[in-house]
């Protein structure tokens, strides 16, 4: 199969869909490779190493479109790349397409099939692809808290951890999966006043097992979540239903509520944001200020640290990339976790929480995958 590794052309990514090493094993394994010149070198993959494990360097972007038969991106297709995807080509990426109604309808109008990493799913529940992007994530959520709260980065001026005769930031974390369980991680590292949230009792007994006194877990509902966030310095977003559009939890009767000076961070924005008022932020400019509250919404927080963020992608996809390769609906009417990507085909939408985000037709995903042909 040709396989294809453009540029990632979303402000401040410089992610690349593929490693070096990657695309090594697709070479070994009979694969071509094509990589679009310069799309590695800010993940620190240059084109001569991939050229060196028998990748071929595109320096024509139509051209790789053209003659890839999977794409294997980082982020969604956005502007040009919408009109590049087509019939009869697979695109294997971040998609996050309940946050994006046009975006939606153009990836399903195109009649691709698109495989999302983020909904790639295991029997227990859990989503592997989209583990190491959230484990990084989630580790410089408190992060960024602790730089936009100081005065020169247009915060309040207040240090995280405190010191003594100074009590620490208080900080509620909603959401005890993956981004949050690594985002209460560092948030206790830097010595923060912890709180967390979720609906799922077991998250929270792990989190408690691991962080005994040194954290305070809270079972989600909207009088906690208004009980705790009032009494917030600090809010981070990270609850997620897969494939669904974001709940809202910081709702418009919370929002008033808020301290002055509150810094939410709503790491969900890609899956539509979990506060009232968060909108997309990129690096370059990631926060925003309304009426006392600053907003941190940057929908690929793992774009900023492309070398571990690429290699950590990479370790994930790449068996699934290999099944891909050999034949994308065989692969996926093979293994159960990898169809659970599938988001649409042969214009067919199959992902639920989209058709019901934007009250669009679904089809019968088993279906689509029996029609399928390789
Ligand atoms: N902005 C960025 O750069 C990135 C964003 N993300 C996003 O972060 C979000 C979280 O991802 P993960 O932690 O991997 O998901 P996860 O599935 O591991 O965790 C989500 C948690 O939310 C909980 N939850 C659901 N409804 C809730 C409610 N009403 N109240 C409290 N908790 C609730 C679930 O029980 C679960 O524990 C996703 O939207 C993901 O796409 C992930 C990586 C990077
Ligand atoms: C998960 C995701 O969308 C990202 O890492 O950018």
């Amino acid at each position: 199969m040709i396989i294809g590794i453009p540029v990632e052309i979303k402000d401040d990514e410089a992610r690349v869909g593929l490693t070096h090493a990657g695309a090594a094993e697709l070479v070994a394994a009979g694969h071509t490779v094509l990589v679009e010149e310069g799309a590695g070198a800010g993940a620190r993959c240059f084109d001569e190493d991939y050229a060196a494990a028998g990748a071929e360097i595109v320096s024509d972007v139509e051209e790789l479109w053209e003659r890839a038969d999977l794409i294997v991106k980082v982020k969604e297709p956005i502007g040009p790349e919408l009109d590049r995807l087509r019939e009869g080509q697979t695109i294997f990426t971040y998609l996050h397409l309940a946050a994006d109604e046009e975006l939606s309808r153009r990836v399903v109008d195109s009649g691709a099939t698109a495989i999302a990493y983020e909904t790639v799913q295991l029997e227990d529940g859990s989503l592997p692809l989209l583990m190491p992007m959230s484990e990084i994530a989630g580790r410089l959520a408190p992060q960024e808290a602790a730089h936009y709260l100081m005065k020169p980065f247009g915060g309040p001026g207040r240090l995280m951890g405190g010191v003594p005769g100074v009590p620490p930031v208080r900080t509620l974390i909603l959401g005890a999966g993956t981004v949050g369980s690594h985002a209460a991680k560092v948030a206790v590292g830097m010595g923060a006043d912890v709180t967390i949230m979720d609906i799922n009792t077991q998250r929270l007994r792990s989190l408690d097992r691991e962080y005994g006194t040194r954290i305070r877990t809270h079972t989600s509902s909207p009088a906690h979540i208004l009980e705790e966030a009032r009494e917030s310095d600090v809010i981070i977003g990270t609850v997620l239903i897969p494939g669904a559009r974001t709940p809202q939890l910081i709702t418009h009767d919370i929002l008033p509520e808020l301290k002055d000076g509150v810094m939410l961070v709503d790491v969900a924005i890609d899956q539509g944001g979990c506060f009232v008022g968060s909108r997309p932020t990129y690096h370059h400019d990631p926060i925003y200020h309304t009426e006392g509250r600053t907003y941190y919404c940057v929908g690929n927080m793992p774009g900023a640290v492309p070398v571990s963020a690429t290699t950590a992608l990479t370790d994930q996809t790449l068996p699934y990339i290999k099944l891909l390769a050999e034949g994308p609906f065989e692969a996926m009417r093979a293994r159960r976790d990898l169809a659970l990507g599938l988001q649409a085909a042969n214009g067919l939408l199959v992902e639920p929480g989209v058709a019901e985000a934007f009250n669009l037709p679904l089809a019968d995903l088993d279906e689509v995958l029996a029609a399928g042909r390789d």
